[in-house]
């Protein structure tokens, strides 16, 4: 169960209270996030951005249940994280699309068996039927642009086209939070707007939460909103 905001009547899929993060321990540890409080509503794009090494990845492994919380609480999908077991954080990840800039795809898959895999691991698509993944991964690629690929293996494929399939990957069970780290970095402008464009959908019509970092100035209009990082506090938004 999502919380629900009882004033706006919207589910709140993130929701950050008095969150801290240190790297290290003792003397030598660092605080990189510093008292973060944020909520993210469902339907909502929020743009994180700040000067390199503000915090902006920690915050966004953080909220993926791919680090773990160590003070303050970070309440995804539903699922409080400070102090969550490994079976809550598999949870959470497997109903999260991630596309983070080393692409992670399997190399001894094609574009296609990729996306197929997204498909495979999310409880969304539990016991549906291999054609039907099929299906879905071959028009998630073509709205990426690689209907003429999908049979690729990785090495075949420039920077740009892996991205996208990462970028088709992450969409294609329709997950109810998407986490991405500068996903156009590698595209072109109109691909850019093209994948951005998805985004929205997304957040239109799945009700899906989605968090980007971006530097990239052609797509901020996507925002509903944008915060800030610098020196691991959120200065604005
Ligand atoms: N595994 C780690 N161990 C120790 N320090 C780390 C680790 N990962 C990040 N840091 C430090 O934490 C701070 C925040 O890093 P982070 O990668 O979150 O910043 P960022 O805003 O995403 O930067 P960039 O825009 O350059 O990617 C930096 O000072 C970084 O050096």
């Amino acid at each position: 169960m999502t919380l629900l905001d009882a004033a706006a009547g919207r589910e709140r899929p993130i929701e950050l209270q008095h969150l801290d993060h240190w790297f290290g321990e003792g003397e030598t540890a660092k605080q990189v996030l510093i008292d973060i409080n944020l909520t993210v509503h469902a339907g909502e794009i929020l743009i994180l951005t700040g000067p390199s090494g503000s915090g902006k990845t920690t915050l966004l492994t953080m909220l993926g249940g791919l680090r773990a919380a160590q003070s303050g609480s970070l309440k995804v999908l539903g699922e409080e994280l400070l102090h969550a077991d490994n079976d809550a954080l598999t949870r959470l990840r497997r109903q999260a699309g991630f596309i983070f800039q080393a692409h992670n795809l399997l190399p001894y898959l094609t574009a296609q068996e990729n996306v197929r895999f997204g498909l495979e691991v999310s409880p969304t698509w539990l016991g549906r039927g291999r054609a039907a993944m099929d299906d879905c991964a071959a028009s998630m690629l073509g709205q990426v642009g690689l209907a003429e690929r999908q049979h690729y293996y990785p090495e075949k494929l420039s920077g740009g086209q892996k991205q996208r399939v990462a970028i088709a990957r992450a969409l294609a069970p329709s997950p109810r939070l998407l986490l991405a780290d500068e996903p156009t970095a590698a595209l072109d402008k109109t691909t850019g707007r093209d994948v951005v464009d998805l985004f929205r959908q997304l957040a239109d019509d799945n009700g899906a939460a989605i968090v980007m970092v971006t530097h990239d100035n052609k797509i901020l209009d996507i925002a509903d909103r944008i915060v800030t990082l610098e020196g691991g506090q959120l200065v604005a938004g």
